[in-house]
């Protein structure tokens, strides 16, 4: 007989490889994220608003390039492959603000919308990235400004 901790570490592994199959069926598979990560970093790179926030903090682009890779394989696959700690990274870039995360999920869209290869990857992956941006902002406004500044809840951004 399978012992619980087994059958509740199978359910598990069913759960990541039924989200990770559900992702490869309509084109996400780790090609298309490696192709939309690269192709978004170099738009980024070439950005007036941007590109001199990364310019300044990232000194090996080929080392944040995989980790964005892990990171976007563990959201769209449950790869479970990312163990980075991106809202403390976030929170400490001064003067982080709204503007910037409009222009990320801008560039973002724009990236998936050129690469399309499915419009339901374009629309699934482009909402993960809106949910995680918000959450991003909401946390540099609760550290900055406290509850009263965080707009806790709210829709911030339409893109
Ligand atoms: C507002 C625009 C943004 C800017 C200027 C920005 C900038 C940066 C920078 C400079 C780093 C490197 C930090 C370091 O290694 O010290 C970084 C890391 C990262 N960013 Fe962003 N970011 C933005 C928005 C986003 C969004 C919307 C997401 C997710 C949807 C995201 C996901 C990540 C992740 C996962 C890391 C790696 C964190 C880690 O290794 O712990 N970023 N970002």
């Amino acid at each position: 007989m399978t012992s619980r901790p087994n059958r509740v570490r199978s359910f598990a592994l069913d759960a990541r490889q039924a989200k990770r199959a559900e992702a490869i069926s309509i084109g996400i598979d780790a090609n298309y994220i490696s192709s939309f990560v690269e192709r978004f970093y170099a738009r980024v790179r070439g950005d007036e608003l941007l590109g001199p926030i990364f310019g300044e903090r990232i000194a090996d682009w080929p080392a944040h390039l995989e980790q964005m890779k892990r990171f976007w394989r563990s959201v769209l696959h449950n790869s479970g492959e990312f163990n980075g700690s991106p809202m403390r990274k976030h929170v400490a870039i001064d003067g982080l603000e709204e503007r910037h995360f409009r222009r990320w999920l801008a560039l973002f869209h724009d990236t998936l919308r050129d690469g399309e290869v499915h419009a339901e990857a374009t629309s699934h992956v482009g909402t993960r990235a809106r949910t995680i941006a918000e959450s991003l902002l909401t946390g540099v406004k609760l550290h900055r400004h406290g509850l009263a500044g965080s707009r806790i809840g709210k829709e911030v951004f339409d893109v």
